[in-house]
């Protein structure tokens, strides 16, 4: 078996072309779509239409791989956690909002209405007063309990319900989902790794009875055969990993998205590997030292090797290294990765930094973010208050009168541009694709995409055999510009738009 540098080198070489292929083949079927390990250009592999598209058309939605609402994002926009769907209600929604505004009111700091065009006008670095603004401090606290509460209704927000909000297994209030399935569906992908567990004042009280109505945290312990004590060291070191993320870089969230999907499906190849051979068992490998007592190496490495394989294809790059930053620079993001990946080592229970070393080493975790800082794509989800506020005001005049009167005064508080639920994602299909200035598709959410997935459309007619792009930056922006932004992603672009523009260039040197 390889050593750790051999593991380390071997998690970031590209797999072979045989199994790539093979995965790409059952990634694209029936969509009219192949992968190309080589794209040509020097650009690596590609995305090409294999029947011609029509512009417009959909190309294809994909689910993401891994994925994260931006922190900042998370009071304005209550959505699953796992699937990125709104939920909860429209009062909850709406008391939500208005609560961002008012605090932000409170701060002087911008707020969710930072970016509409009333505000960037009047108040002059976010300090200043908005219609808006004034309309939500006007309201009462007791108005907006009553709306987060569901003790206070407004009016015809039956046209767009949404989902029940279901907890976290662990009960943690950082994440809540559409459904039970999705919470348990997370918590079976990553989150068991990844929960902070109940709020302190959540805990166990006195009597030792907990009113976390979720999964008890025991629960969760006693499935890593962790002490409750052990598990709570880990979760506070959590909430340091998540903090320093929200200070520094929230990719490092993402980061940790995606090693907690493959420690958690490298220690359930261990469970079945272990169940083969006892016959019998849990087959989940989440025991630290179970009846078969300690893996060996070589298991752990071939565990890793299965838990690893989704993102073994994803076009990898030190982040430090893959973008345009100055030596300087380079090294504080360096450093920077360092601190993240010491704090998140030190919240995961020991058993698996000792199993899964190279994992957890600074190459690949450093790796992982270039990799979604080269391929990620924003999330955008659009707020269900837009077709509320549509609803409203396609009623019939009588009806609208009345139903304004009720909600006027918490409309009146909303900022003019609601804000969707944003994050950033990773998908196994569209980190495929590579970049043109001058593309023949698009990332775009149609108003029946309401969740996480991608969207790809063509933006004209693409024949069989084009190769598929997208745009990474804004396409608009002079070719300086546009070289600048692509920079960060590590290449020239050599598109047949920016040749074109180079020659104008060079001739009105001459
Ligand atoms: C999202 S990945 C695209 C898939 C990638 N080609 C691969 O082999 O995995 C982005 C990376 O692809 C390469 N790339 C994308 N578009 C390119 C272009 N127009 N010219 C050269 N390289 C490109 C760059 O290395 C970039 O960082």
């Amino acid at each position: 078996m390889a050593s750790l540098d051999g593991q380390i080198q071997h998690l970031l070489a590209s797999p072979p072309a045989l199994l790539q292929r093979e995965r790409y083949a059952k990634l694209t079927a029936g969509m009219g779509l192949e992968v190309r390990l080589d794209a040509g250009g020097g650009k690596g592999k590609g995305v090409f239409a294999t029947k011609g598209f029509g512009g417009g058309a959909l190309l294809f939605r994909e689910p993401p791989l891994a994925f994260m609402q931006h922190t900042a994002n998370r009071p304005q926009a209550w959505v699953c956690a796992r699937c990125f769907c709104f939920i909860g209600s429209v009062e909850q929604q709406v008391a939500r909002l208005i609560m961002t505004v008012r605090e932000g009111a409170e701060s002087g700091s911008e707020d969710a209405s930072a970016s509409s065009s009333s505000d960037s006008g009047s108040g002059g670095g976010g300090g200043g007063h908005s219609m808006h603004r004034e309309a939500a401090a006007a309201l009462r606290e007791e108005q907006l309990e009553g709306l987060a509460a569901g003790a206070l209704k407004l009016p015809h927000t039956e046209a767009v319900p949404l989902p029940t909000p279901a907890r976290c297994p662990g009960g943690c209030l950082e994440e809540w989902y559409c459904s039970d399935s999705c919470a348990e569906a997370a918590w079976q992908l990553y989150h068991q790794l990844l929960c902070v567990g109940p709020e302190e004042d959540d805990q166990q009280d006195e009597s030792g009875s907990s009113s976390n109505p979720g999964k008890a945290p025991a629960a969760a312990a006693a499935e890593t055969g962790e002490t409750q004590q052990e598990e709570r060291r880990r979760q506070l070191a959590l909430r340091e990993f998540l903090e320093h993320a929200d200070e520094t870089n929230d990719v490092f969230r993402l980061a940790a998205n995606a090693v907690a999907q493959v420690l958690v499906a490298a220690q359930q190849q261990l469970g079945s590997q272990q169940q083969h051979r006892n016959g019998s068992g849990s087959g989940d490998g989440s025991s630290g030292s179970s009846s078969g007592g300690e893996p060996g190496r070589d298991a752990c490495w071939q565990a890793l090797l299965a838990g690893w394989q989704p993102f073994a294809a994803g076009h990898k790059g030190l982040w430090w290294e893959c973008t345009a930053a100055p030596p300087e620079a380079a090294a504080d993001m360096r450093q920077l990765a360092e601190d993240s990946l010491e704090l998140l080592v030190a919240a995961l229970p020991p058993h698996l930094p000792r199993r899964f070393p190279a994992l957890l080493s600074l190459p690949i975790w450093g790796s992982i973010i270039g990799m979604f800082e080269l391929n990620n794509l924003g999330v955008f989800v659009a707020s269900p208050l837009q077709r509320w506020l549509h609803h409203l005001d396609a009623l019939p005049a009588g009806e609208q009168a009345a139903a304004f009167q009720a909600a006027g005064p918490f409309v009146d508080a909303l900022p003019d541009e609601l804000p969707g639920c944003e994050g950033n994602a990773f998908y196994a299909l569209h980190s495929c694709f590579n970049h043109s200035c001058d593309p023949n598709a698009e990332a775009f959410k149609r108003d029946e995409d309401e969740d996480g997935g991608a969207v790809i459309l063509a933006l004209r007619d693409i024949q069989a055999g084009e190769e598929v792009t997208l745009s990474y930056i804004d396409e608009e922006a002079p070719l300086e510009e546009r070289r600048q932004q692509l920079a960060d992603y590590g290449f020239r672009c050599a598109c047949d738009k920016c040749q074109a523009e180079e020659l104008a260039e060079a001739l009105q040197l001459e």
